[in-house]
């Protein structure tokens, strides 16, 4: 029987293991007077909660720039790139240490993580950040995710959290984005300047009509406004998580959200997440090399779902660095699967046909027991 599955509504939050949720400029300052501690320490409270009931959580967190202006005593958000700079290096420590010191009252830690777009977009580092996180979800650590802004240049930078928070929401293949704003969610028209908008409760994150509602761009201390939501919203929905924009100032929203409670807008994804991430990973990248593998392989490829293990290759081409897209292909030349190798070609040949405990042993590191790891691999 064909695997139906339906792309996920409402019922994605109350079933997610693993939640990105990204809070805003506009809701982490107290107008302009520095952070809200008393409001931060009421979402890392929800956060402690979803994480005692199981639930990963990443968090991204804006509030840098806004954080450092005031401990620089600066009355307005400079526009001078290296002042920008500035206020986000002074910034920064400030809240990370308001949120370590919350997550602490519930004996949890936190860890930060600053990113720019190339540690995203070049592969090999894409693959790093991604086992680093995953690292630290797994020992049960909340990353606290931000920029990099210290060292981005405005042509290389996100600006906004929005569009960090859809791609760490694909990078660790969450169910889930849940953007946390000053405003209910997203409106037919912008709620500051038409009193008369309405909620949208519902909608396809890639309905072409979301865009028009979002106008008037942000708020004095966010970036991108409800435009950078909506496309977050698309661009989470390439790997299958469904994304909802909710206030952050309504009492207990993510604990809520989770339970399934119908607040701010729902934007959800054509396809259910296992067929969004397959043709998201089948159609990103450039092959760059081939693997020969062996009928065991194959098999357990396809049975199982298994990753590959260099064991079951016997034979590459190419040439191709870690991180890269290779298919792998029978002794027929069929191709079986396509995935992001761990290892460049000239380690790949090395330990063709060996046992993952020789790795180490014939490198002298090993990156990976495995050559494809299952979460990076599409078997076609
Ligand atoms: N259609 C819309 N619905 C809701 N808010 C909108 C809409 N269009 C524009 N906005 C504006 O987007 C702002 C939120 O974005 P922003 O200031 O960037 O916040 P954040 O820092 O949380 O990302 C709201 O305060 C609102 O004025
Ligand atoms: N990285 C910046 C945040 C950028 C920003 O404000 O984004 P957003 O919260 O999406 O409006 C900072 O920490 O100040």
């Amino acid at each position: 029987m064909a695997n139906i599955e339906q792309a996920p509504g409402r019922e994605a939050l109350t079933r997610a293991r693993r939640v990105v949720v990204k809070i805003g400029s506009a809701l982490l300052t107290n107008d302009g007077r520095g952070l809200d501690e008393a409001a931060i320490g009421g979402w890392v409270d929800q956060i402690a909660a979803l994480h005692a009931r199981g639930i990963e959580v990443v968090l991204v967190s804006s509030g840098a720039v806004a954080a450092g202006m005031v401990r620089l005593g600066w009355g307005a958000r400079p526009s001078a790139v290296h002042e920008l700079q500035a206020a986000a290096a002074v910034g920064q420590t400030s809240l990370a240490q308001c949120y370590e010191g919350h997550f602490a009252r519930h004996g949890l830690r936190s860890a930060q993580i600053l990113l720019t777009h190339d540690d995203l977009s070049n592969r090999k580092r894409y693959l790093n950040a991604r086992s680093a996180l995953r690292t630290l979800v797994s020992l049960r650590v909340i990353p606290v995710i931000n920029e990099n802004d210290t060292v981005v240049t405005d042509e290389i930078r996100f600006g906004d959290n929005d569009t960090l928070g859809a791609l760490v929401a694909n990078l660790l293949e969450a169910e889930a984005l849940v953007i946390l704003t000053d405003q209910e969610g997203l409106f037919d028209a912008d709620p500051r300047s038409n009193p008369a908008a309405q909620l949208v409760l519902d909608g396809r994150a890639g309905d072409p009509r979301l865009a028009a509602m979002a106008g008037g761009g942000s708020g004095v201390l966010g970036r991108g406004g409800m435009t950078t939501k909506i496309r977050a919203a698309r661009l989470a929905a390439r790997s299958g998580a469904v994304t909802a924009i909710a206030s952050g100032r309504q009492m207990d929203v993510l604990t809520r959200l989770v339970d399934g409670e119908h607040l701010g807008t729902l934007l959800r994804p054509e396809h259910a997440p296992l067929a969004a991430r397959k043709r998201w990973l089948a159609g990103q990248l450039q092959v760059r090399g081939s693997l020969t593998l062996d009928a065991g392989a194959i098999s357990v490829l396809r049975e199982r779902g298994s990753s590959l293990l260099p064991v079951g290759v016997k034979a590459l081409s190419g040439s191709f660095v870690r991180g890269d897209m290779v298919v792998c292909v029978d002794e027929q030349g069929e191709r079986v699967a396509k995935g992001l190798a761990n290892y460049g070609s000239d380690e790949a040949a090395r330990i063709l046909g060996q046992p993952s405990h020789r790795i180490e042993s014939i490198l002298g590191y090993m990156e990976a027991p495995e050559l494809i790891h299952r979460d990076n691999l599409v078997v076609l």
